[in-house]
């Protein structure tokens, strides 16, 4: 078959699985049926499983992991499971809001502990949380729960510490959703009592996409880990309480795996990695006499309105698919140059994260008293870089902000 007829059966099939996919929520219908007609250029199929109540073996490219889910967890089974606990969302920041709102609305019993009068205290009230009924300061809040979950950032859990540990007594459970406290223990000095169960839940996204996701009838997909296991059920506390914080599909890991997996993430491809890759084109596209609006266009615009999005929803073959043979060659061709250069930044990370220095980085710039204001200050430096305001220009023109 010549190369322009499977091409155009592979944009038919890739049509044919686009609307389908669309259509088709169910895994197992599509792995099956899709399958059989699906040409190389197709995406990737997911995963084949095998359904056992409760939790899936699935294959993930030749490793068998397990993976739990929402619809194991429905509303009712939710509630009557946690009918005597009292969640104590301690700390409202983007998890805090996401988490405790999702918890809040599947109709558990939540309150929420921070400072009084801050930032969170005010944006608690905004989000319906009732002082003295539902809102408390840090240490009352966690005297009324029975699950404490610390979602204060990561310095200020290892700040408030001292205060918070006499009320974390027997009986409790102490929840994370970062492994960062726990196992850089010899930085943040948190060493959880020895007669509760200590477990996590990270979700593998922002807390505002926690709430979206959650909103939209989805969740958001997350880890789950266990520290310590006093009363043996750690493990199903945390897959309950990872549904009732939004989540939908829940993989297994371990404190150390998610906070070293984590710290390497957004510091490379989610947020650092992405940041400098854009800024090096674009610094390179306008050193060689482009406008600000081409180079945005061809290193942001395009990116994330265009082309990112194909790979999220069928994979980074899809995507290429999608575009001319001539980006097609050019980007299979250079991609290895790309590959090892940025492997050799991303072991430096990664060294750098397991030994802590990246830990005691974070814990020393957070800790600072003006640490919002800090931010502020870093963040309005790169939102007048030249490709952001580029940026902004090109983002006014778009349907939904068209102010011109
Ligand atoms: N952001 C995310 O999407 C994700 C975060 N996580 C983890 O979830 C946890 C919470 O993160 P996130 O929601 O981003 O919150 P932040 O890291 O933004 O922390 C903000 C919260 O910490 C409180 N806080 C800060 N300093 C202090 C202090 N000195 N004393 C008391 N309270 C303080 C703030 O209260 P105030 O308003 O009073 O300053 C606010 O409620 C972390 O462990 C994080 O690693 C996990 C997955 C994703
Ligand atoms: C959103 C998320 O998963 C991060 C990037 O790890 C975080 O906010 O810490
Ligand atoms: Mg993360
Ligand atoms: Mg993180």
């Amino acid at each position: 078959m010549s190369f322009r007829n499977s091409s155009r059966m592979a944009m038919k099939a890739l049509r044919t699985i686009g609307s389908r996919r669309l259509a088709t929520r169910n895994i197992s219908v599509m792995s099956r049926n899709v399958a059989a007609s699906t040409t190389r250029f197709a995406p990737r199929m997911t995963a084949p499983m095998v359904q056992t109540r409760g939790m899936r073996v699935m294959d993930f490219a030749g490793t068998k992991e397990n993976v739990w889910e929402r619809n194991d967890w429905p509303r009712e089974k939710l509630v009557d499971y946690f009918k005597n606990d009292t969640l104590a969302i301690i700390g409202y920041g983007s998890q805090g809001h996401g988490q405790g709102l999702n918890a809040r609305d599947q109709g558990l019993n939540v309150v929420v502990g921070v400072r009084k009068d801050g930032a969170s205290w005010k944006q608690a009230i905004e989000d319906g949380w009732v002082p003295g009924k539902t809102l408390f300061p840090v240490e009352e809040a966690i005297s009324k729960g029975t699950i404490i979950m610390n979602l204060l950032s990561d310095a200020a859990q290892t700040e408030t510490w001292p205060q918070i540990a006499p009320h974390i007594t027997k009986g409790k459970t102490l929840y994370f959703s970062h492994g960062f406290s726990v196992i850089f223990k010899d930085q943040t000095k948190i060493q959880p009592p020895k007669d509760v169960d200590v477990i996590l839940v990270a979700p593998k996204g922002s807390g505002r996409t926690v709430r979206t996701l959650f909103k939209e009838g989805r969740g958001i997909n997350s880890s789950f880990a266990v520290y310590q296991d006093v009363t043996g059920k750690a493990q199903e506390k945390a897959i309950g309480l990872a549904v009732a914080v939004g989540s939908g599909f829940i993989y297994q890991t371990t404190f150390k795996k998610e906070v070293v997996s984590d710290l390497v993430g957004e510091r490379g491809c989610l947020m650092g990695g992405i940041n400098g890759l854009f800024l090096a084109q674009y610094q390179v596209l306008r050193e060689r006499g482009h406008s600000p609006a081409e180079a945005f266009n061809e290193t942001v615009e395009e990116a994330t309105q265009s082309l990112y999005p194909l790979i999220g929803k069928y994979g980074l073959d899809y995507m290429f698919a999608a575009c001319s043979t001539t980006a097609r060659r050019g980007a299979i061709d250079w991609t290895n140059r790309f590959l090892e250069a940025n492997k050799k930044v991303l072991n430096d990370l990664y060294d750098n994260v397991e030994n802590g220095n990246e830990a005691k980085r974070s814990l020393a710039y957070n800790s600072a008293p003006n640490y919002r204001e800090l931010y502020d200050k870093e963040l309005e430096e790169i939102r007048n870089l030249e490709i952001w305001k580029a940026g902004e220009t090109v983002r006014s023109l778009r349907p939904e902000f068209n102010k011109h």
